[in-house]
């Protein structure tokens, strides 16, 4: 059997997207949990290549000046990984982190053709400064890759639009400020909110996602923002929100589909060490991993 991509972990030290920027510590603590061996196994390397870190900031505006720094740092890290051949595997961090890993998996693939992405969460993500209260850059991500928001965000290797809103998919969505959903609306994405996952289950809305992302697209990838899942499994987040996905529902929808040759990254943030509750949050955030990531799942599924 093949050897598949080697999983190359990426710290997104950054908390400055956050109101509360304890998911700074998110990534160290995985790392310091043992994440990299859990993720190895016969046909697949898993390592860490980098720790990317934001510079610490307070006021909002210089907060969202540094997120667009630590993005161009992040986009750079993530490009590299790609060019090597290798699969980057971004651990948060707050969310604000996905506007320069899929910028650079966008970047990568522009020659040949547009990405899809998956984007479970519960939040929309998709303020720009202007509509967004609180002005916190994790909830902006999502506009910012669709070209909407701040230029720092939308425009990182000097085009924006990185993913088209047909081929994005946000799968989880129960608490969101009207302007988000309306701008969600307008552009046409699809968007499965937790009513949809609850009356259809997490599985279908999972495979029917899977298949829109890679329609018209040469390749997809997995933003999973830890706060999609239910409390129960993930209280360690900055933005906990009631009523959420299973964490068994999730893992095994998710299963070995990171070996699809279309699938070239993944991203799992939001892990906040300091609200977790006897790692909790840490152990859904290795199971959801491994089981994405896991090549004998992939066969196993492929078999069943
Ligand atoms: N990635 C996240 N946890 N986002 C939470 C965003 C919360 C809220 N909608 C805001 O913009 O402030
Ligand atoms: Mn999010």
């Amino acid at each position: 059997m093949k050897k598949h991509k080697t999983l190359a972990l990426i710290g997104a030290e950054v908390g400055e997207g956050a109101s509360d920027s304890g998911c700074k510590l998110g990534a160290q603590a995985l790392r310091d949990r043992g994440l990299a061996a859990h993720l190895a196994e016969p046909h697949r390397d898993a390592r860490w290549v980098d720790m990317v870190r934001a510079r610490p900031e307070d006021q909002p505006q210089a907060r969202l000046d540094s997120v667009e720094e630590f993005s161009v740092k992040l986009a750079s890290v993530v490009r590299r990984q790609l060019q090597q051949g290798a699969m980057p595997v971004v651990v948060g961090g707050d969310h604000s982190c996905a506007a320069g890993t899929w910028s650079a998996v966008a970047d990568a693939w522009r020659d040949k053709g547009d990405i899809g992405l998956i984007w479970i969460d519960a939040h929309l993500d998709a303020h720009t400064p202007e509509s967004s209260d609180s002005l916190a850059p994790h909830g902006m991500p999502v506009a910012a890759l669709l070209g909407h928001g701040s230029p720092g965000l939308t425009s990182l290797y000097g085009w924006k639009g990185k993913i088209k809103p047909g081929n994005l998919v946000i799968i989880g969505a129960r608490s969101y400020e009207p302007a988000e959903r309306a701008l969600l609306e307008s552009l046409g994405v699809r968007v499965m909110y937790m009513p949809e996952v609850d009356r259809r289950g997490f599985g279908a809305c999972f495979t029917e996602a899977l298949a829109l992302v890679r329609q018209r697209t040469v390749a997809w990838g997995l933003s999973f923002d830890l706060d999609a899942l239910d409390p129960a499994d993930a209280p360690g987040t900055g933005t906990p929100v009631e009523a959420g996905i299973a964490l068994v529902e999730a893992l095994q929808a998710l299963r070995g589909h990171a070996a699809d040759p279309a699938c070239v990254a993944v991203e799992v943030t939001e892990y906040n060490p300091l609200h977790d509750v006897d790692g909790r949050t840490a152990e859904s955030a290795f199971a959801l991993l491994s089981a994405f990531a896991r090549v004998e799942l992939r066969e196993q599924a492929l078999a069943a």
